[in-house]
């Protein structure tokens, strides 16, 4: 019967429209305070069930007056006598998306989570959750206060506040693992994975997926369970199924996320509340996760996992000095894409842009190479497609030897050799055989975008794009305008970037754009600091207990020492004469030895073999250190962490700050997205110039003077006037910095 009475989405959402109006002046609430631009309606469905439908777009956060909203509702549903059970569920097909993470910021007003839910579990009559599109950290709360639980099949759950730097601490950390055991519980609390619905299902998170009307569906339940016993359906007053081998695992969880965390204190903190909860009542439990959660809370870890969630965001919303921005530019269609050189690189962007269901033609001069190329993109396409449990896109590729079959494409990416001869030579070939109106975009790590634009008959649709290695993995893309290219092809390339589920960051043209810009003083520190009497050890030591994945000298061992040494030897770095400002040649010297990293299986460290990956120090190194600086007039001293830290670092930031009064980055959130997603800059620390913050201005400043004065030869160490000006002006918060770059008599 409910089936036939129900309406369709759009309706029903109009219909609840219809019933929050009557609502409003029932209650006769003030519209004026903005009270019902966020809140949760109120409709009877059925004759007797309290439709509950949480309304604060775009996610349906809980934000104070939805909480409130939700537990004057409850009340009303559980005085109407008509009313024999509650559906909840949230406005256009999705769920809830969990706390407001906005009001973070402030101090937290309105009724708090925890005693919400746990009054909404009391309920005496049914609760039933109606899952669609998302129910995330306090929504998937939320709905484990609630006696049952009916997702779309397309829904996504999860309790990702782990990666806010938080732990879900409305009761998630006890209900959880009540309600699907411990080892799946730890699992999800402490990595913030998403399931799928038909995983929930499984794990026993939900009691019924649907592919229909999930209201529906979650009022026919709601129908069927009035007036039965709640006593089993209350989770909080479930028992911890404990296994035997308890001990073992939280041993064995907690040994992971330390060495998986790298320092970020959440994680740990997420494996102690589990704990609490095999071990200790559900009261008790709880009163172990609000501590927890309090020290979490106001940790510099969670201010800065959530301005990195904010930043990543909000680098969509672009623009550039000459005025372009985001919300005045529009993309144009495209619907066929053009790869030219099929290596590393364009293998990855052709299968990231085959992902994202565009055609693609895929371009490589040697049959033999256009062969082998085609066989591990199909490869990489079918393992991807397996994992996502979809067919492989492979017959979105046309593969040939001919650069004529881009003529009729919408863009092209060229991904050839990173060699300005060979990129303008074939820019120049593209210009004369595309259709008019074609997009030129190149992937470089840090090529001059104008002269190669400058190849071409239409400088303005040319632009870069910087894709990371694994080009289908990696979430980073700078996308880099050079001097005349239009806000139309800005505007596309951020949108083929979105297209293939890449977080895009739109910079200006300069040698290394933002992250290699940063990179090479952050380089030259390392290399220094040899010199000065450190091993590779010890820095990569202080870099890795910093947070970084792999020291410098680790990871220039992986991506291997001779792609750094090709570019110094074409900028003449290594042939020059080095007279004002220190070069160290210890890289290179490396290289004329033939110790090109893990492929050679020597470099800063010594492998077993030509591609080992068990990085060991090799007393040859150290001996050779030792000559070098001996040769070279460098008296070793002991260097210590901290050292390590502030010059490879505060050099870095330096330069950060040189890129944004340069305008080559329009804030400091782009800057640090590229490092957290590009560069592995531990994300607890939010970025580059987060922490810049977090340390203080007045500090960088004070540091990069005293090793500059030490070094008067290594300029980058030598304060920027932008980073003078920010302290000059009272160390305004780092939301206000571009307001002193945009305009520099600035006193806020
Ligand atoms: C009390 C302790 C216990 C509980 C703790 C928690 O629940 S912690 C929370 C645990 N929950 C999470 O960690 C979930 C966080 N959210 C997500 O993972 C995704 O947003 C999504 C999967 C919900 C939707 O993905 P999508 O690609 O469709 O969309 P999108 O990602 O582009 O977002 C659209 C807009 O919504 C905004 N916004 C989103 N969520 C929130 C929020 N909770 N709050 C506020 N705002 C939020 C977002 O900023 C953006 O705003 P903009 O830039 O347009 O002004």
């Amino acid at each position: 019967m409910i089936f036939g009475r129900y309406p369709s989405r759009d309706k029903q959402d109009k219909a609840i429209a219809v019933s929050a109006k009557k609502f409003r002046s029932a209650v006769g609430s003030d519209t004026s305070n903005g009270l019902f631009g966020n809140m949760a309606l109120y409709s009877r469905v059925s004759g007797s069930v309290g439709l509950i439908t949480l309304q604060n777009p775009p996610v349906n956060a809980l934000s104070a007056v939805v909480r409130q909203s939700l537990i004057d509702l409850m009340d009303r549903a559980l005085s109407e006598p008509e009313v024999k059970s509650v559906v909840i569920c949230g406005q256009n097909g999705k769920f809830c998306g969990g706390a407001d993470i906005k009001e973070f910021r402030s101090d937290m007003t309105g009724p708090p989570l925890v005693p919400m839910i746990d009054r909404l579990e009391l309920s005496s009559k049914p609760v039933v959750a109606a899952i669609e599109g998302v129910a995330l950290g306090g929504g998937l709360e939320l709905a484990l206060g609630c006696h049952y639980r009916v997702a779309h099949s397309k829904t996504r759950l999860g309790l990702p506040e782990v990666t806010l730097g938080l732990l879900p601490g409305a009761g998630g950390t006890q209900r959880l693992p009540r309600l699907v055991g411990i080892p799946a519980a730890l699992e999800l609390i402490t990595t913030g994975r998403h399931v799928t619905a038909a995983e929930a299902l499984q794990l026993g998170l939900v009691d019924f997926v649907t592919d229909h009307n999930t209201i529906e569906a979650a009022v026919k339940l709601a129908l069927s369970v009035a007036g039965k016993s709640l006593d089993s359906r209350r989770i909080s007053t479930c028992k911890c199924p404990r296994p035997p081998y308890a001990d073992a695992l939280f041993e064995e969880a907690m040994q992971r996320v330390r060495r998986s965390a790298r320092g970020a204190i959440a994680p740990v903190a997420c494996v102690q509340a589990v704990h609490a909860a095999a071990t200790l009542p559900f009261a008790r439990g709880m009163e172990q996760e609000k501590q927890l959660m309090a020290t979490l809370f106001t940790s510099g870890q969670a201010r800065a996992l959530q301005y990195q969630f904010f930043a990543q965001r909000a680098v969509s919303r672009w623009s550039t000095p000459s005025g372009a921005r985001w919300d005045t530019s529009k993309p144009r269609p495209v619907h066929k894409v053009a790869v030219i050189g099929l290596g590393t690189m364009g293998r990855g962007i052709t299968v990231a842009l085959a992902q994202a269901g565009l055609s693609v033609v895929a371009v490589e001069t040697h049959e033999k190479q256009l062969m082998e190329a085609k066989r591990v993109v199909s490869g990489m396409l079918e393992r991807g497609a397996k994992r996502l449990g979809a067919p492989p896109a492979l017959d979105k590729i046309n593969y040939s030897c001919e650069i004529q079959a881009v003529a009729d494409v919408d863009l092209v990416i060229e991904a050839v050799f990173e060699d300005m001869v060979v990129k303008k030579t074939v820019f120049r070939q593209l210009s004369a055989i595309c259709k008019p109106g074609t997009f030129l975009f190149t992937n470089t790590s840090g090529l001059d975008i104008d002269e190669l634009a400058a190849q071409t008959r239409n400088p303005e649709l040319v632009v870069g794009m910087h894709f990371f290695a694994p080009a289908h993995v990696m979430k980073l893309l700078e996308v880099v305008y050079g001097r005349r290219s239009s806000s139309q092809a800005v505007a596309t390339a951020m949108k083929i970037g979105k297209n293939m589920d890449k977080i895009s960051v739109a910079v200006g043209n300069c040698s290394g754009f933002v992250g290699n810009r940063m990179l090479r003083p952050y380089l030259d520190q390392a290399f220094f600091l040899l010199e000065e009497g450190a091993t590779p050890e010890l820095v990569d030591q202080a870099l890795e207990e910093f947070g970084f994945a792999m020291g410098v000298f680790r990871m220039s061992d992986l991506s291997g020492l001779d792609i750094g040494w090709k570019v110094r030897k074409a900028k003449e770095m290594v042939s020059k004469t080095h007279q004002d400002c220190r070069y160290s040649p210890l890289g290179d010297l490396l290289c004329e030895r033939g110790r090109f990293g893990q492929k050679t299986g020597r470099g800063w460290y010594q492998y077993d073999k030509p591609g080992g990956r068990v990085a060991k120090p090799d007393p040859w190194l150290h001996s050779f250190l030792e000559k070098y600086r001996a040769q070279r007039g460098f008296v070793a001293r002991r260097i210590d962490h901290q050292e390590v830290l502030e010059r490879c670092l505060y050099a870095l930031i330096n330069e950060g700050f040189r890129i944004l009064e340069d305008r080559i980055a329009s804030g400091p959130e782009d800057i640090d997205v590229i490092y957290v997603l590009g560069y592995s800059w531990p994300r607890h620390r939010g970025g580059p110039m987060f922490y810049a913050q977090m340390v203080g201005l007045s500090r960088i400043l004070e540091k990069l003077e005293y090793y500059h004065q030490l070094h008067l030869d290594i300029p980058s160490l030598q304060p920027c006037s932008l980073l003078r000006k920010l302290v000059a002006n009272g160390r305004p918060p780092i939301h206000k910095w571009v307001e002193v770059i945009k305009n520099p008599h600035s006193h806020l």
